[in-house]
């Protein structure tokens, strides 16, 4: 289908969090997407200081999280790709998927400020539009950035991150409403996180 509008919400998701979710349904409404595709990474280089959960739970939980709104899916594409995950081989497998589309990728505060140093970080602009939103505790600045080449979104304020989850449930302190209800009950059943070391 051509002139589609196409989001993409990449992460680690260890786990997808209220945040993730508002900030997709935000710029989702604001560019009129058709769609908003979630992308678990696969292995995340700059996490690579603590262990990540496997990818089949991350996968799992950003589908619950997801399943029930019609405009956010989630892909495979760097989890079934395999090694360490760069946005730029992201950006060119999604582009390949949906040729006559226009990308936009999101990103928090937080990711924006590292953006320059990941990989070939020079020929992502060239691939999508990046949309970079507000984040608790960041300052959104694109000052560093090829002028143009971002838009920035005030979001709203959702002081939640993976790794205050990962350490609350390793706590038994509770993480209902700051993760969907399907997301709570999937990392107890898995007991995922129980063993600290968010
Ligand atoms: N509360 C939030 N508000 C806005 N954007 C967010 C929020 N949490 C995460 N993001 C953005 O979502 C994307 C994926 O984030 P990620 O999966 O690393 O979650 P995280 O909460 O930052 O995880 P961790 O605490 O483990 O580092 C990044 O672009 C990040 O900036
Ligand atoms: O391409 C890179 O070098 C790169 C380095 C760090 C993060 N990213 C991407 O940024 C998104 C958020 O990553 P993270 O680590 O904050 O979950 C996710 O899609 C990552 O693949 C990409």
């Amino acid at each position: 289908m051509s002139g589609r509008r196409i989001g993409i919400m990449g992460g680690t998701f260890d786990p997808v969090h209220n945040g993730h979710l508002v900030s997709a349904s935000e710029v989702q409404a604001i560019f009129d997407l058709d769609e908003v595709i979630f992308v678990p990474t696969g292995q995340p280089w700059q996490k690579s200081n603590r262990q990540v959960s496997a990818a089949e739970d991350r996968y799992l939980m950003t589908v619950v999280a997801t399943a029930s709104n019609p405009r956010f899916s989630v892909s495979r594409v760097d989890i079934d790709r395999g090694g360490t995950t760069y946005t730029v081989d992201t950006l060119h497998d999604l582009k390949a998927a949906h040729p006559d589309a226009q990308l936009y990728f999101i990103t928090g505060a937080d990711a924006l400020e590292q953006i320059l140093s990941w990989r070939q970080a020079e020929e992502l602009f060239a691939l999508a539009h990046f949309v970079g939103v507000t984040r608790p505790g960041y300052q959104l600045d694109d000052t560093h950035l090829p002028h143009g080449s971002v838009a920035l979104v005030d979001v709203p304020a959702m002081a939640i991150s993976s790794t205050d989850c990962r350490a609350r449930v390793a706590a038994g302190r509770p993480v209902w409403y700051l993760v969907p209800d399907g997301v709570v009950q999937y990392i107890s059943k898995r007991d995922l996180y129980r063993d600290g070391a968010p």
